[in-house]
């Protein structure tokens, strides 16, 4: 068979005889073709394509029970399929083996973090949404063999918060229909057995400037778009449901909602997917909000924020001025006008006020506190009113979702996160992908890049750095780097991983800069070209570019200041807290000030929370053990005409995916390394019982063997004497001239090289792999023992079964024998009663034979007859003391013995009383 047609048929793109871009992308195509979407890539890593069109019977039930089956039976380090399921069934299959050979329940000892990345539209949310389904299974078929009582199971409440979560945060947008515009990290926790007990979201810049973007004139399509941009456009649809509208009964609904959207526009919205329609969002706001008309409030609220933003200011001379228009933007603004009096009426109406007057004062005009403590309010002008009204409105969007979130995580938390049973947790990070969007990309973007520049550092460091470290620490010689053979392939600039790292490492620095400089403007109240001159803009309208690991990213600075600051204005907060008849809103308000500290409501910049959250959840996945999917896109046309024309394939688009992922180096080191890592003293209580197996005849299959049962073996096997010694070690130092760590390293030598334990493993391929203090195994050597551990345990539990049930029959048997003197006594006081019963009735016929009457009283029993009683009852106690030789009697003949004799001795004396 030919190299290539190999190449074709592996599942993992290490094995690919050459190392290269072209090489990848060749084999991942062909197996696209024929619906092969994931690919593993390593141990640790699976790629996955998108294949832009619905492929049901990749998940089907049976698919999903196949993956679970194997991830319960198969080792730890067996290859599962390639397949998303396949990357959760190792994570799940991780968290049971580290669970079970764990003492403590400890927190971050066997954390898993499931990262899904990829550029926009690569089946990021998709995958996240599989992996989720997975672990839900894996726990809910659990529980049903668990407990049955709990109403509501855990896995459906945690799966049914996609849906709500995607209405409000996601948006159509050119790169994918149904973007989600926040990054979300899902925490789910276990038991020790593998049970879901709940979980906790936590999210990542919430994209809230989109809420608001202005409505430039433009075509009826580019409207409907505009709206689509939306993130709770699904939301806005649900005020044209028929269900909701009859639910609502708002007679003036018509009027406000054209106030929000061309009346024309109405045809055109539809849900951005099926599970957004108001029927199957409106009883899970209800459900999680723990309110049976919170849907209704939370409609109104959403229609207030958006009538609000689209408020118009006028001048003092009444001229109508939208954001947009190009009004003198110093001239002093004014609010109120009649003919815009319903909108404002609306707006505050959404919000829970009665009248609009105060808050749009409060918008108008800016409360400034002297040093002195007098305060005095001075007019806005209408650039700095209509930057007010949009901070209020991203406020109150930004502050509903974190409500939102936060209610949705008291219904899935853990009842307690310290419970000694919670065994660890699994983390399916979905964060956005890599964006540039020509000519306007933004603090967001930029935000955005920068996050995906640390996971790929994070990355880089993961498995090509750390590991390198890794082998220098232990001795031994590091074979990651290129192989000169390979070179002549690929070029070294996209081969290195240093290089890969360099790149990476400057761009953090260049968006670091950025906003450092960015925060300090703002803190320092600076003006905000001054930012231009601090980054060295090269054009004159403020752009500046950095070169980014997935391609080079030229940012708009311009709106970077008004965007970082995005403070809403503590009188409006205040003001709305204090007037607001909505009982909805003033929670959120009050949920939101609890939130943030003084000092960060008013400094804290955009950016500043965006970075520490960052820092936070890098800092998480650094104390987890991280798996990776890293999607792709087939081709990176715009969505909506990839869909229209088929799912293409672009070797090119593909190949700078690949590339700007980092997966060439990893491949490269992976290939070369050994994936499996374990210090001795993991290895030996991991496989030590194999040991054990072979020599002795009564193994512990269950426990792990203890140091002296080490020692125990070892002598064995070098025919040491095996008298027992008060310092063991000191002993068997002595006599081999090893200290304990070489005494656990020969131990693991002898276990892989099946001189102590049954088979030997493969042979290592590459270079040493006995470190100081660690083994390093290959994949084929792991999976090797854990055959054999599997067969070996599959044997103890027989053996374990046989020795129970002996157990169990002669416990039986020695109840019995206990119980045999009760019954016999019982027996011999029930044959008296008979006995004496008898007489008295001999007596009886004595006296009828002399009377010679037939006697007719009640209860008289004749003398044969008793006697035949009598007889009956003495084989059936027999029978029921002695039934014929069972293995109980085999086992204890004495009691057999002793019972017969008894029961003979009774038995004559009974025939003798009753002669
Ligand atoms: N495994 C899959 N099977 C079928 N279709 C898929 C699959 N993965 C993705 N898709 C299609 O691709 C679209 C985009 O996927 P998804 O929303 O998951 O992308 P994303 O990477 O999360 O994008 P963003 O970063 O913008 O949120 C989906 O709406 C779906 O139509």
């Amino acid at each position: 068979m030919s190299e290539a047609s190999n190449d074709e048929s592996i599942d993992d793109l290490c094995q690919l005889s050459v190392q290269s871009c072209q090489n990848m992308c060749h084999s991942l195509h062909r197996r696209y073709i024929r619906s092969q979407i994931y690919t593993w890539c390593g141990a640790n890593t699976l790629v996955a394509v998108n294949p832009c069109q619905p492929l049901p019977e990749l998940y089907t039930e049976s698919v999903l029970n196949y993956c679970l089956t194997a991830s319960q039976t198969q080792s730890l380090l067996t290859k599962q399929p390639p397949h998303v399921y396949g990357l959760a069934a190792v994570a799940y299959h991780n968290l049971l083996v580290n669970s079970s050979t764990s003492s403590c329940a400890g927190e971050g000892t066997n954390a898993q973090t499931l990262i899904v990345s990829g550029v926009s539209g690569s089946g990021k949310t998709e995958s996240s949404k599989h992996l989720l389904r997975f672990l839900s299974h894996a726990s809910s078929s659990l529980s049903c063999q668990q407990d049955c009582s709990q109403t509501e199971p855990i896995e459906s409440v945690i799966e049914a918060v996609n849906p709500l979560l995607e209405c409000f945060g996601n948006a159509c947008t050119d790169e994918n229909e149904n973007s989600s515009r926040f990054g979300r990290h899902l925490e789910l926790r276990f038991n020790r057995q593998g049970r879901l007990l709940g979980g906790q979201i936590r999210v990542l810049l919430l994209e809230r400037g989109r809420a608001l973007q202005p409505c430039a004139d433009a075509s009826q399509q580019q409207q409907l778009q505009h709206w689509r941009d939306r993130p709770f456009y699904s939301l806005l649809c649900c005020l044209y449901d028929t269900d909701f509208r009859a639910d609502l009964n708002d007679e003036n609904l018509d009027k406000r909602l054209s106030l929000i959207v061309d009346p024309g526009l109405h045809s055109g919205h539809r849900p951005l997917s099926p599970s957004h329609s108001w029927t199957k969002v409106a009883p899970l706001l209800n459900r999680f909000l723990s309110a049976a008309t919170a849907s209704r409030e939370v409609a109104r609220l959403l229609a207030g924020i958006l009538l609000l933003a689209r408020l118009p200011i006028t001048t003092s001379s009444g001229a109508r001025d939208s954001i947009s228009d190009k009004l003198d933007e110093n001239s002093p603004a004014e609010f109120l006008s009649e003919s815009f009096a319903d909108a404002e009426a609306a707006a505050c109406s959404g919000l829970g006020l009665s009248e609009a007057g105060q808050l749009l004062a409060c918008l108008a005009g800016a409360r400034i506190e002297s040093g002195r403590g007098s305060v005095f309010v001075r007019a806005c002008t209408i650039r700095e009113c209509a930057g007010r009204r949009d901070a209020v409105c991203r406020f109150l969007y930004g502050s509903l979702f974190a409500y939102l979130v936060g209610r949705i995580n008291r219904c899935i938390q853990a009842g307690d996160a310290n419970d000694a049973t919670a065994s660890s947790t699994i983390g399916i990070l979905d964060l956005y992908g890599f964006e540039n969007f020509l000519g306007r990309n933004g603090l967001d973007q930029l935000l955005i890049n920068f996050a995906n520049e640390r996971l790929q550092q994070f990355y880089l460091n993961h498995f090509v750095l750390a590991a390198k470290q890794e082998y220098t620490a232990e001795r031994l010689p590091w074979e990651g780097d290129i192989d000169p053979v390979e070179d002549e392939f690929n070029s070294l600039d996209s081969a290195n991983s240093l290089v890969e790292l360099s790149v990476v490492t400057e761009a953090i620095g260049q968006a670091e800069r950025c906003l450092t400089a960015l925060e300090e403007l703002c803190r320092l109240n600076r003006p905000d070209r001054q930012l231009a001159d601090r980054l060295n803009c090269s054009s004159s309208n403020g752009d500046f570019s950095i070169r980014h690991f997935a391609g080079k990213v030229a940012y708009s600075i311009q709106q970077f200041p008004a965007h970082n600051r995005d403070r809403c204005p503590p009188e409006l907060v205040s003001l709305l807290r204090e007037q607001t008849q909505s009982l909805m809103l003033r929670e959120i308000l009050t949920d939101s000030a609890s939130n943030a500290t003084v000092s960060s409501f008013v400094l804290a910049g955009v950016s500043v929370k965006f970075r520490q959250d960052l820092a936070r959840l890098i800092d998480r996945l650094r104390s987890t053990r991280p798996l990776w999917i890293r999607c792709l896109r087939p081709s990176l046309v715009r969505f909506d005409m990839m869909m229209e024309t088929g799912a293409g394939w672009s070797d090119e688009d593909v190949a700078k995916q690949l590339e700007s992922c980092g997966l060439l180096p990893a491949t490269r080191a992976a290939r070369r390394l050994h994936p499996v890592r374990l210090t001795y003293a993991e290895f030996l209580t991991r496989y030590g019982c194999l040991m054990l197996a072979r020599r002795d005849p009564h193994p512990r299959p269950l426990n792990s063997p203890s140091p002296a049962e080490f020692e125990l073996a070892y002598r064995r096997q070098n025919d040491l004497p095996t008298t027992p010694s008060r310092t063991p070690e000191r002993l068997l130092r002595r006599r081999t001239g090893a200290s304990p760590a070489d005494h656990q390293r020969r131990l693991a030598a002898g276990i892989l090289t099946g001189r102590l334990a049954g088979k030997a493993c493969p042979p290592v391929r590459f270079g040493r792999q006995f470190g100081r203090g660690k083994l390093f195994l290959t994949a084929g050597q792991a999976a090797e023992l854990d055959r054999q551990l599997a067969q070996h345990r599959s044997a103890s539990a027989v053996r374990l079964q046989r020795a129970v049930r002996t157990w169990l029959l002669a416990r039986r048997h020695r109840q019995r024998q206990r119980q045999a003197p009760q019954k016999t006594e019982s027996f011999v006081k029930r044959r008296q009663e008979l006995v004496e019963l008898a007489n008295a009735n001999c007596q009886q016929e004595q006296q009828e034979q002399q009377q010679q009457q037939r006697s007719t009283a009640p209860g008289f029993v004749s003398r044969h007859r008793l006697g035949r009683q009598c007889r009956r009852l003495s084989e059936a106690s027999r029978r029921q003391l002695f039934r014929g030789p069972t293995r109980a009697e085999r086992l204890l003949p004495y009691a057999r013995q002793r019972g017969l004799a008894a029961a003979r001795g009774l038995e004559d004396a009974l025939d003798d009383d009753l002669e």
